[in-house]
């Protein structure tokens, strides 16, 4: 190997570690987190660019953004992408035609595209004469998106669950009253959480005592969305009817008159939700994790104590610590651990699969199955 060939591969090595690293700027949601590092042929750096979101441009054409604002030419360039690149038209065009386009020769990415509509970029680059390789760093990518992969093979949405509770884990007091347990600061993330969903979900029981609307609001000031800002639908879950004069109700309005978790992530899957954010409650909060699809939980933690009022994840059946799943924090999109106002953000990710409690099979009546 020559000493330039082995510049230029250590420049690619180093690159897809900082794709990595960018990676991890992104949100989770609807799309997979993906970073890029275009680089010149002799491998100096001309660009980066990460994915920002379900709609937003992908990380391959925010690379080529970035080169074009440092006044780069990207001809003869190598893209180092963390994804294998798209060959869709989702929310945003193919990624596989704009490094064509680009005049971009050569692709080192880390792991394939499991998306069935989006997969195929390699072959669409090889047919145009782009070299391709993939493979490279393929573990770190695929752990960096295990529960996007998850749910994309299992053809449901990702599942976002949010909940707000005190110190002791309580998400509303004895009386049922819990608004509100934490403060503007966390609430205003907690409306940012929806805008970034497809569908918010809550159950029965919080519609009849909260009367929530569900809308992404302006946080603490509290005015309504902009048009378009989202989440598209807000959906009650539950065999009750939903009241007619029910703040939920109006034009997203989605009632599934079931307590059966897969039934309710096929129809939602079938209106188009990628990304849905379960607001609760607790019964509803439990109900999704027994069916082991929560693929991130965000809990807002407020220091108040509130004793014996609802726990914020009852009847998980779980009997002893060893059973206990346990969730690690993750700082996709940020650290972790935030502060907000006087409560704290955590951002957790659940075990890995073969660390997963087994579901807990449910009666009709939305209980463990005593069996
Ligand atoms: N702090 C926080 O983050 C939040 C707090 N809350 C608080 O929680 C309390 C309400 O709690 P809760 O009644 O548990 O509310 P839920 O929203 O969890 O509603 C429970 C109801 O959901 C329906 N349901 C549908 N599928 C299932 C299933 N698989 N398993 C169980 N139930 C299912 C059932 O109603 P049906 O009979 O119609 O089928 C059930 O009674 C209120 O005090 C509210 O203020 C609520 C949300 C968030
Ligand atoms: N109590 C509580 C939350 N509760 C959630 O907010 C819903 C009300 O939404 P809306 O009617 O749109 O304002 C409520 O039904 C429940 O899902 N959220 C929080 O961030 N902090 C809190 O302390």
């Amino acid at each position: 190997m020559s000493t330039t060939t082995r510049r230029v591969a250590e420049a690619e090595a180093r690159a897809m570690l900082r794709a990595l690293e960018l990676a991890g700027l992104g949100v989770r949601g609807a799309n997979p987190l993906v970073g890029a590092v275009l680089l010149a042929p002799d491998g100096t750096v001309l660009g980066e660019g990460h994915h920002r979101g379900a709609g937003t441009p992908h990380a391959e054409p925010a690379a080529l953004a970035d080169a074009g604002d440092r006044g780069h030419d990207p001809r003869g360039g190598t893209m180092v992408v963390t994804l294998e690149p798209c060959n869709h038209t989702g929310r945003t065009g193919p990624c596989s035609e704009a490094l064509i386009s680009a005049g971009v020769a050569r692709v080192v990415f880390a792991a394939d595209d499991v998306n069935g509509p989006a997969a195929g970029g390699a072959s669409r680059l090889r047919a145009a004469g782009v070299g391709c390789v993939g493979g490279v760093e393929a573990e770190a990518s695929k752990h960096l998106n295990e529960r996007w992969t998850a749910s994309v093979v299992a053809g449901r949405p990702f599942v976002t669950l949010k909940s707000a509770q005190s110190l002791d884990g309580r998400v509303a007091a004895v009386d049922g009253s819990s608004q509100w347990i934490t403060g503007p600061e966390a609430r205003a993330d907690g409306h940012r959480l929806r805008a970034l969903a497809d569908a918010v979900l809550v159950g029965s029981g919080t519609v009849r005592d909260d009367d929530p609307r569900l809308t992404a609001r302006g946080g603490a000031s509290g005015e309504e969305p902009a048009a378009g800002s989202g989440p598209a639908l807000r959906v009650a879950m539950g065999l009750t009817p939903v009241p007619s004069e029910a703040a939920i109700r109006g034009a997203g309005f989605v009632h599934l008159p079931t307590r059966d978790v897969p039934a309710a992530l096929d129809e939602l899957f079938a209106r188009g939700v990628r990304h849905l954010l379960v607001e609760g409650g607790p019964r509803i909060a439990a109900a999704f994790l027994r069916a082991g699809v929560v693929d991130e939980l965000v809990s807002y933690v407020a220091p108040v104590v509130l004793g014996d009022g609802a726990p914020a994840f009852p009847d998980l059946g779980i009997d002893s610590l060893a059973a206990a799943p346990r969730w690690s924090l993750d700082d996709a999109g940020g650290p972790a651990v935030r502060r907000l106002g006087a409560d704290v953000r955590l951002h957790l990710r659940p075990p890995p699969p073969g660390e997963q409690a087994e579901p807990v099979p449910v009666s009709d009546a939305g209980r463990p199955d005593p069996r």
